[in-house]
């Protein structure tokens, strides 16, 4: 028995990088390809959306001098380099998998429909989207929600290198505490930052809960596919 039938699954750009200033660590890959893996074969149906910072982000361009819709396009891209490593890790442990793209780039992935993301999930495929929403000055959080919602996903898992959502920034405030509940409006009212707030509120609105969990853990996406309490979970 699954807790979920059909998720979304954010990985984090960031978190791809393992301990390398940046790019891709090949063992981290490798790491969370096995770990979907492990979730196809109890045969829930997956929606990955990973993200950018890796490689790219629009703001840090912009601060750089460069055009903000240039760099945010360039953010996208970084985005489809992560989808097309996870799609050739996955396919290299023989994990079925397609990339759908927000932008259209044939013969690099397939240009996005929701009919398409369907009709791979119902297959038993792994879907990657990539290239976020198909535009600037949006994140892949957003990204995620808004595919979540599309394909009308059970739970948005945002598998990142924290273990849930705190008081604060866990990454600079070493006293801030986990919450392993919280709901939507609390955490506008707190400020907290895990999420954007134009992904927190799409999911709010469109009644999709999200799970924040630590995917830089072996077993943390099989523990919460199971039911199993770790992580926190955002509900209404
Ligand atoms: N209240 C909070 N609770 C938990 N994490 C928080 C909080 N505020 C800020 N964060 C930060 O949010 C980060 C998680 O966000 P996310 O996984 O989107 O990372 P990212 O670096 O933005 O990745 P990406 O490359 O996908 O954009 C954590 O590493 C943590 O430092
Ligand atoms: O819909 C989107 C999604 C992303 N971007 C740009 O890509 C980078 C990388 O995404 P992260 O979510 O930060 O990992 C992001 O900083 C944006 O510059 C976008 O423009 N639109």
């Amino acid at each position: 028995m699954t807790a979920y039938k059909r998720i979304l699954l954010k990985l984090s750009g960031e978190s791809l990088m393992g301990d390398q200033e940046y790019g891709i660590d090949q063992q981290r890959l490798k790491e969370y390809a096995e770990q979907i893996k492990e979730i196809a074969e109890m045969g829930v149906q997956i929606g990955i959306v990973i993200g950018g910072g890796n490689i790219f982000r629009g703001l840090s361009g912009a601060a750089n001098g460069f055009d903000r819709v240039k760099g945010d396009q360039m953010g996208m891209l970084a985005t489809v380099i992560n989808s097309l490593a996870l799609n050739s890790a996955l396919s290299a442990i023989g994990v079925k998998s397609k990339v759908l793209t927000a932008i259209r780039m044939e013969p690099v992935g397939e240009f996005y429909s929701k009919d398409k993301a369907i009709e791979t999930l119902e297959k038993g495929e792994v879907a990657i989207f990539s290239a976020g929403t198909g535009n600037p000055y949006f994140t892949t959080d957003t990204g995620s929600s808004l595919r979540g919602i599309e394909i009308e996903a059970d739970v948005m898992l945002k598998g990142t290198r924290v273990d849930g959502i705190y008081t604060a920034d866990p990454e600079k405030d070493p006293s801030a505490k986990r919450f392993d509940k919280i709901s939507f409006d609390d955490i506008y009212h707190r400020g907290l930052k895990v999420m954007d707030l134009t992904a927190t509120t799409m999911c709010k609105e469109n009644n999709l809960p999200i799970v924040v969990f630590n995917m830089d853990i072996k077993g943390n996406l099989k523990k919460v596919i199971s039911g199993e309490d770790i992580g926190t979970l955002v509900h209404r």
